[in-house]
């Protein structure tokens, strides 16, 4: 079915607004684009809280935690309660914690990712190593190679390497997550996004990130964050919501649009301020396709 364009639709967007309790919304390509709050995000926020709608933000930027994530939706004047925020460190760290439940000796994870990853371990008490450690943002040495090859760089207690979004990927720390899965550790990712809207343009996500090591170890992460089901059922545990009253919004097709349809939300609603285009889910037999769409968030003001 063709998705309906709401932009500049007063009744329509009434009528679509009317049909949901709960608004899931991503973040990064509809809210801002890196520090660029879009025009009318927060008023339309205000609008939706005015209007009785429960709103979860679930973004799969797991470089920073739940707590950063209310600085930044305070710096925005955004306003935002710390418990409606579900990012994707926190999604892949309850995972870790109460579904993996990896047993000592081997129950560290290798972070190959940012602050908000850690945070969020910490939280559920996971131990970790790497991520933003100072010692490993330097060259590879002669000297680490031997050490990898004959183990006495590796931390013997790692049993699962988590990458995410990282703003400081090097040589060495691949060598180390790719020797962790080369000795069997699990592979999961917070998220395997290809790109991250920034400065109204793209950058290489999380997935771009992580992919040296599926290139080289020959097999995919687990992904914890958005479309993962794993991630929706842990936020519907949270927040207890009806899915067919429940509406997801994003910028991304694969990721946010999936996600609300394999949830079998009551519907999706695509906004063109990020990653994908209208093209995209206009075009015949196009696979991803939203209930409906605006040019913008702010738009839903009508
Ligand atoms: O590469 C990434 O991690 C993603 O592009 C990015 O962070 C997505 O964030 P979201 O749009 O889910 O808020
Ligand atoms: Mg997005």
């Amino acid at each position: 079915m063709a998705p309906k364009y709401l932009t500049g639709d007063k009744a329509g967007i009434s009528e679509f607004l009317d049909r949901f309790d709960v608004f899931l919304f991503d973040c990064d390509g509809v809210l801002w684009s890196g520090d660029h709050l879009f025009p009318g995000t927060a008023e339309t926020i205000d609008m939706l809280r005015k209007k009785g709608k429960q709103l979860v933000f679930v973004t799969n930027n797991s470089t920073k935690s739940r707590a950063d994530y209310k600085k930044k939706f305070d710096s925005m004047g955004i306003e935002a309660k710390v418990e409606e925020v579900f990012g994707s460190s926190y999604s892949a760290s309850i995972y870790i914690s109460r579904i993996l439940k990896l047993q000592a000796p081997k129950n560290k994870v290798f972070v190959l990712g940012e602050s908000g990853i850690e945070q969020e371990l910490e939280s559920e008490n996971v131990p970790y190593c790497g991520g933003t450690d100072p010692s490993l943002r330097r060259d590879i040495e002669p000297e680490d190679y031997k050490k990898i090859a004959d183990g006495s760089m590796l931390d013997p207690e790692v049993g699962c390497v988590l990458t995410g979004l990282d703003f400081h990927v090097n040589y060495l720390k691949l060598s180390l997550a790719f020797a962790y899965l080369r000795q069997g550790a699990v592979f999961l990712a917070t998220n395997t996004d290809s790109t991250l809207p920034n400065s109204h343009t793209l950058f290489p996500g999380a997935g771009a990130v992580g992919a040296p090591l599926v290139k080289a170890i020959g097999r995919e992460p687990l992904a914890l964050g958005k479309p993962s089901q794993a991630m929706m059922d842990a936020i519907e545990g949270k927040f207890q919501f009806d899915r067919s009253r429940t509406c997801m919004i994003g910028d991304r097709l694969n990721t946010d649009i999936q996600f609300g349809i394999e949830g079998k939300l009551g519907g999706t609603l695509a906004v063109l301020t990020g990653v994908s285009k209208k093209e995209e889910f206009l075009a015949e037999g196009a696979e991803v396709v939203p209930t409906a769409y605006v040019d913008k968030l702010g738009d839903l003001l009508g």
